[in-house]
């Protein structure tokens, strides 16, 4: 461990330093205890035979770890079933939590239930793990060997990873997201810029937790080990968080990249295939014809997400000969939609709605893609084979410019379209 003085330091030196009792810096090893272990469906099996057969380990902490059914849920093969039949009955016999089919995506269901908080370490065997940082969570994912050891020990080991700083200044536009804001963040540093890096975010008391969620996101999409949101405002603790000192990163800490976004700059923004990086404004891209939309996953699955397709499809169709899918990340979402009359207007408009969970993100079922088909995404990966078939194509965008695409047929801005919705 290092033996210089204390000098100032960023928030992932300050969350590590914390949670090893070490003053630690980048690059030094930390061992933390664990808060959150979280394991997916797909991986589930080979977490319960590492836990079996590797490690002969039962989960040192039952209540700390998480098993959610979500990435192919209800079933879509015997094998899956299977599989699923297994991580049920492993969560049953150890005590571990269980999330079944229909309650969400991972990530949003850690948060709905308060799995994840601020200044606490969670593993997921997820990438998109990220995402805790949106509330100064060090969330990162991690291989079922990983994941297994952490549910057995309670505990971890990191390498404290260096930081690059992204500040954001300006407000929004009008019809400019936060995903435009992950999406021009992932351009500026690049598919892998920031390996193995914490991105840490500086937002004052911009963004919801929602927003804030997308952001840290998208982190992993430059290849980083977390996502940080430096907490702003009242905006976290206006949901019950509370926020420990020790999360801020300290003036004059050391980063190996800065950047600046400037939101008020910022247009709608698109990222074309193959890889997240390769952003442009969604006004090149107009007109070319989509035919699938596809509003979900944990990127832009939530309530907002639901509203902001809402307000463009409301008293408007989908174009004949594309189909919207709209999946709400969980059930929560889901209720929200139904009680307040959003899943109604989805449904005049001719979406197609499916179970919460990831739907067809990753291509396993509901809603793959066939050879030369292309697709407008609200998710975070659009790389080659992502939905279904190889030569289909995969274009990432906001829920507001997904529904205004699925109206015209074709790429559009919810300003193309014209004339008072019917
Ligand atoms: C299945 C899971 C391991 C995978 C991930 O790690 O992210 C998936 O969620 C994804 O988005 O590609
Ligand atoms: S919604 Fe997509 S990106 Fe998110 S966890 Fe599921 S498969 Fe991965």
């Amino acid at each position: 461990m290092t033996s210089q003085a204390s000098r100032p330091q960023t928030m992932a030196e300050k969350i590590l330093s914390r949670r090893s009792g070490q003053v630690v810096y980048a690059g030094d090893l930390a061992v933390v205890d664990v808060d959150q272990v979280m394991v997916v469906d797909s991986i589930a099996q080979s977490f319960i035979e590492r836990m079996q057969r590797d490690l002969g380990a039962l989960p040192k902490h039952p209540e700390r770890v998480s098993i959610v059914i979500d990435h192919v849920a209800p079933a879509s093969t015997v094998s899956v079933a299977q599989a699923q039949k297994e991580a049920r009955e492993y969560a049953a016999e150890t005590g571990v939590r269980l999330f079944d089919v229909g309650r969400g995506i991972c990530h949003q269901v850690l948060m709905e239930e308060g799995l994840a908080r601020p200044g606490w370490i969670v593993l997921g065997s997820d990438s998109h793990s990220t995402t805790y940082g949106a509330v100064a969570a060090f969330g990162t994912g991690m291989g079922a060997t990983d994941i297994a050891l952490a549910a057995a020990s309670g505990k971890t080991w990191l390498r404290v990873p260096e930081s690059v700083k992204v500040t954001f200044t300006g407000e929004l536009q009008p019809g400019v997201t936060a995903k435009d804001a992950a999406l021009e963040m992932i351009r500026r540093l690049g598919a892998d810029g920031a390996t193995y890096q914490s991105i840490e975010m500086h937002a004052g008391d911009r963004f919801t937790r929602g927003e804030r969620m997308t952001l840290a996101n998208l982190c992993v999409e430059a290849g980083a080990k977390v996502g940080l949101v430096v907490p702003g405002g009242e905006i976290l603790t206006e949901y019950g968080y509370d926020i420990p000192d020790w999360v801020y990163p300290e003036a004059g800490a050391a980063y190996v990249q800065e950047i600046h976004i400037d939101l008020s700059a910022l247009n709608p923004r698109m990222s074309a295939p193959s890889e997240v990086d390769n952003v442009h404004d969604v006004a090149e891209l107009r007109g070319l014809k989509v035919n699938q939309v596809f509003i979900g996953t944990c990127t832009n699955g939530r309530i907002e997400d639901l509203h902001a397709a809402a307000d463009v499809l409301r008293g408007r169709q989908v174009a004949p000969g594309t189909r919207l899918l709209v999946i709400p990340a969980s059930s929560q979402v889901l209720e929200e939609a139904l009680t307040d009359g959003t899943l109604l207007t989805l449904q005049r408009a001719g979406a197609v709605l499916g179970t919460p969970g990831c739907g067809p993100c990753m291509g396993r079922h509901q809603g793959v893609l066939a050879p030369g088909e292309v697709c407008v995404s609200t998710s975070n990966r659009n790389f080659i084979g992502r939905m279904g078939d190889k030569d289909a194509k995969i274009y990432l965008a906001s829920p507001a410019v997904a529904a205004a695409t699925a109206v015209m047929g074709r790429i559009a801005l919810p300003q193309d379209l014209t004339g008072a919705p019917a």
